[in-house]
């Protein structure tokens, strides 16, 4: 962990500690079958929550400090998204609230509701915004083309995606032959939608991290999924 940026090194060790890394056998979003697993689900202890969200944050701040990232709304699409996109939002103006005091958070149901107030967005209305998408994992992008196309569909634009961390993960090959080189997900993404994508961890870092705690069978099957699903981006 030692040549990581001393806050991705704290919310690595969070994770770690707070047993947010799994390991085992689960399937993913992709139905691809990892022998490790990012459940940031699992942050909802307090000092796990602020430790995620103190992570986004200065990853956020570190990206307008060298690249001007600049936005109106954190969106966090449903359902992990959610709770970490509001606590980002606090957390961000309570480290920078010269920046940060004013911006504003804004979500989606996965199922529109047709009584109330109605819709498929809950939080601060979009058209028009710079909408910054907090999520939690990108393995296959399909979450973030639907948050994309949601928040455009609302009138925002999408400035760019934060997440905590990056499986590396090539894309679905269309012929379903997973052995062929294929581009990242979120290669494609920041190509296709010319937007910044950050994540505070990578698959690589985890592997790197995991050596010290987990069992040395974790670590192979681990390293034998990079191997495999890895991008040639
Ligand atoms: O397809 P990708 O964008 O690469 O990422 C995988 C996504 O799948 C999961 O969310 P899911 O839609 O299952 O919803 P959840 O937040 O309700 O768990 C997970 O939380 C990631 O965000
Ligand atoms: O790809 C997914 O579905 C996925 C991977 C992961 O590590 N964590 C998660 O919540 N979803």
């Amino acid at each position: 962990m030692s040549d990581l940026a001393p806050y991705k090194a704290e919310f690595l060790k969070a994770a770690i500690d707070g047993g947010v890394l799994k390991f085992g056998s689960f399937e993913l979003k992709s139905k691809r079958i990892s022998p490790y697993f990012f459940n940031a689900g699992d942050f909802y202890r307090a000092d796990l929550l602020r430790a995620i969200s103190t992570a986004y944050a200065k990853a956020i701040i570190e990206a307008r400090e060298q690249t001007g990232l600049d936005f109106d709304i954190v969106f966090g699409p449903a359902y992990k998204g959610i709770p970490l996109a509001t606590a980002t939002t606090d957390k961000l103006a309570e480290l920078k609230p010269e920046v940060y005091g004013q911006i504003c958070y804004s979500f989606d149901r996965k199922e529109a509701k047709d009584h109330g107030e109605g819709g498929n967005i809950v939080g601060a209305p979009l058209k028009g915004k710079k909408v910054l998408i907090v999520d939690d994992v990108i393995t296959a992008g399909t979450a973030k083309r639907e948050a994309i196309a949601k928040i455009r569909k609302e009138g925002g634009t999408v400035v760019g995606i934060v997440v905590a961390l990056d499986r590396m993960e090539k894309l679905p090959s269309p012929d379903g032959d997973d052995s062929k080189p294929m581009p990242s997900a979120l290669g494609e993404i920041k190509k296709e939608y010319g937007i910044p994508i950050i994540a505070i961890l990578t698959l690589d870092n985890i592997i790197a991290g995991m050596k010290s705690f987990a069992t040395g069978d974790d670590v192979r099957r681990t390293e034998a999924y990079r191997a495999q699903y890895k991008a040639s981006d």
